[in-house]
């Protein structure tokens, strides 16, 4: 049995697209001091290949939130693990996350970050699914739209495996029974 029945994005896709988003966000953020809240464990690695693509000035922290468990629906209920360390007053606020799947995850951080006193609160993401979203959350920085399947890789888990691919697959329904 094979883990994945398809890679969808690529390394070489992937590496490209950051290309253009980090292009956006430096040409945005000129001459302001930029805090990139990465949200784990699944954002580690678009965090580290987006944060080396901004100037050496650009801070980074992060939250552990969890929605999904081990399972592959989220749960709906978003748990705080781990808090920032940062005090948002008057700062810029990035967040930079994997993937959008329901919008649960989001939806709640966006609200909880901007009743923080940050100047400015948006969103960067590599992966959207537009058929799963149940909650509408603005995007300014997107990477691909993908199928509504569950995928793994380059930071997205199956019961904590798969996270260090360096591309995103879809995982063969077999591994979890579906
Ligand atoms: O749009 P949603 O349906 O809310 O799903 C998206 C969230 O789910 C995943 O996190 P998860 O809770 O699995 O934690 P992890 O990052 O540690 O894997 C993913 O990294 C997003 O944070
Ligand atoms: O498709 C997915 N794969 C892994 N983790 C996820 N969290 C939300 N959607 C997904
Ligand atoms: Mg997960």
């Amino acid at each position: 049995m094979n883990d994945f029945t398809k890679i969808i994005v690529s390394e070489n896709d992937i590496g490209r697209k950051l290309d253009v988003m980090s292009a956006q966000i430096r040409a945005d953020y000129a001459g302001k001091d930029l805090l990139l809240v990465g949200v784990l464990k699944g954002a580690v690695m678009v965090m580290a290949d987006l944060a080396r693509r901004m100037p050496p000035t650009v801070q980074m922290d992060w939250m552990a939130i969890s929605s999904y468990g081990s399972g592959t629906k989220s749960s709906g209920v978003v748990r705080i693990l781990k808090d920032l360390d940062a005090d948002l007053t008057g700062k810029h606020v990035l967040i930079v996350e994997d993937i959008i799947d329901s919008g649960l995850t989001l939806s709640w951080l966006l609200g909880n970050l901007q009743s923080r006193g940050a100047e400015s609160v948006e969103i960067a993401a590599l992966l959207r699914k537009p058929d799963a979203v149940k909650v509408e959350v603005p995007i300014k920085y997107l990477g691909f739209d993908i199928p509504n399947e569950f995928v793994v890789g380059y930071g997205l888990d199956f019961a904590e495996k798969y996270r260090t691919l360096p591309f995103v697959a879809i995982l063969n329904p077999e591994v979890y029974g579906g």
